[in-house]
């Protein structure tokens, strides 16, 4: 009979025996996916490429079950050591994490393997904070340097050891939200209100939503609810002059550009072709008439010089290490590293720097990441500010309830996972004298 699992979506959705082919594919896609010299996603997508003959429903179980290992790959490293293996880390994934029993298994594995899985199920190796975090031990020593005590960190590491859920911006150029929220219920889709953002919707499940008539005219975009805070910290207004210096694909330009009325003029700079690319589909459903992408060859391209000072509210959501959007991309943590980290440090703030350049006098400027790493936020903002005198901190707490935002964040914005069940965000709003 099948079984939903509702309260941690760790857990397999349905109880199911797991044969020994689908077994093997999630073991060779996950050898795959752990050297972690790609994004997780890139190395899934081109396992199914090779793969294509495998249905949906065994694409979705080897998808899960990646995801699984690297959610939890501190503690099945642990369990598993000292030959933590591609099919021994998915073997304690299915049995100690998604709650499958060896009956389920027994296709899967070999006589000797259940042996071991069966001992698996009593073994409780002892874990330090960061492995129960599932963070890196340098990620942990950053955020305690940065004054997090034992007990916040734990938390907002269990936190990101589960999937984000789907969050919507309804394009306000097109509907409202009570009409989009009708739209989905209509189709049998549940959703509701995000709590802050008063254009987002978090809809339960994971529903394909990109063939629906409402998504394919523009009237919804899928995008975290802590993305569409930074579009509100910014508030750009109708007819002004706005820079978005590192749009990549565009999920915030499409924000600012509905929160514009499509009026004034919004540059979306990127220094990647391909990422520039991905944003023209999304623009021509948006409606939007007021976007003009630019590639930039660096950020102290002439076309910055050009437009120094003439800039009424720049957003610079800066390259960072993704730290803060570890439930959607929980390989990060295996990919980034402290240098890693030194080297975008010395891009966000020189991007800051020629981004602020753009700025006209009583002009407005954010800095935002998605890491939760002080290296990669306070410090950048602090070193910017110490050098610029004539930009100051505007409080954030009450640009966002000028907005209708309620949310106790203080003077510089913080979101957290744990607390506000967005990716981690880090951003400040700044004013030029
Ligand atoms: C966090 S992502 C932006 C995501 C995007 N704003 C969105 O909402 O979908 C950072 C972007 O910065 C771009 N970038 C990196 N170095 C840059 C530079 N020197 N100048 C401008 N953009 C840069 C990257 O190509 C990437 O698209």
């Amino acid at each position: 009979m099948a079984r939903r699992s509702w309260n941690d979506p760790n857990l397999k959705e349905f109880t199911m025996a797991i044969s020994h082919s689908l077994f093997q594919h999630a073991v060779d896609a996950l050898r795959r996916v752990l050297p972690c010299d790609k994004p997780a996603d890139a190395a899934l997508s081109a396992f199914f490429r090779d793969n294509h003959k495998l249905g949906q429903q065994d694409r979705h179980f080897i998808a899960e079950s990646v995801f699984a290992v690297l959610r939890r790959h501190a503690l099945l490293t642990a369990l598993t050591a000292p030959q933590s293996t591609p099919k021994r880390l998915l073997i304690a994934s299915l049995v100690r994490v998604r709650g499958h029993n060896l009956r389920e298994l027994s296709d899967a594995l070999t006589e000797a393997d259940r042996k071991w899985a069966g001992e698996l199920k009593a073994l409780e190796p002892e874990l330090s904070l960061a492995q129960r975090a599932e963070l890196p031990d340098w990620v942990v020593e950053a955020l305690q340097a940065g004054g997090m005590d034992d007990d916040t960190l734990l938390t907002l590491g269990r936190a990101m050891q589960h999937p984000a859920p789907l969050d919507l911006r309804v394009n306000t150029l097109k509907t409202r939200r009570e009409d989009a929220l009708a739209a989905l219920q209509a189709a049998g889709i549940s959703a509701e209100a995000t709590p802050l953002s008063p254009f987002g919707l978090r809809v339960k499940g994971k529903p394909a939503l990109t063939k629906m008539p409402l998504f394919t005219s523009g009237q919804i975009e899928v995008q975290d609810e802590g993305s569409q805070l930074l579009g509100l910290l910014l508030a750009p207004r109708r007819g002004e002059m706005v820079v978005d210096f590192c749009a990549g694909a565009g999920g915030k330009t499409l924000l600012l550009g509905a929160m514009m009325a499509s009026t004034g003029r919004l540059y979306a700079f990127d220094i990647s072709e391909k990422r520039l690319a991905n944003l023209k589909p999304r623009l021509a459903r948006s409606g939007l008439s007021n976007v003009h992408p630019q590639l930039l060859a660096s950020e102290n391209d002439s076309r910055i010089k050009r437009l120094a000072g003439k800039i009424d509210r720049v957003l610079v959501d800066a390259p960072c290490s993704g730290l803060g959007t570890l439930r959607r991309n929980p390989d990060l943590k295996l990919r980034q590293s402290p240098d890693s980290v030194a080297q975008l440090n010395a891009t966000q703030a020189s991007i800051l720097n020629a981004a602020a350049s753009l700025v006209k006098p009583g002009g407005r400027l954010v800095y935002a990441t998605c890491s939760l790493l002080p290296a990669e936020n306070d410090a950048i903002v602090d070193a910017f500010l110490a050098s610029h005198p004539e930009f100051s901190l505007l409080n954030a707490e009450a640009l966002l309830a000028e907005q209708r935002v309620q949310l106790a964040t203080g003077e510089r914005l913080r979101l957290n996972p744990a607390r506000d069940n967005t990716d981690g965000f880090f951003a400040v709003a700044l004013t030029r004298a």
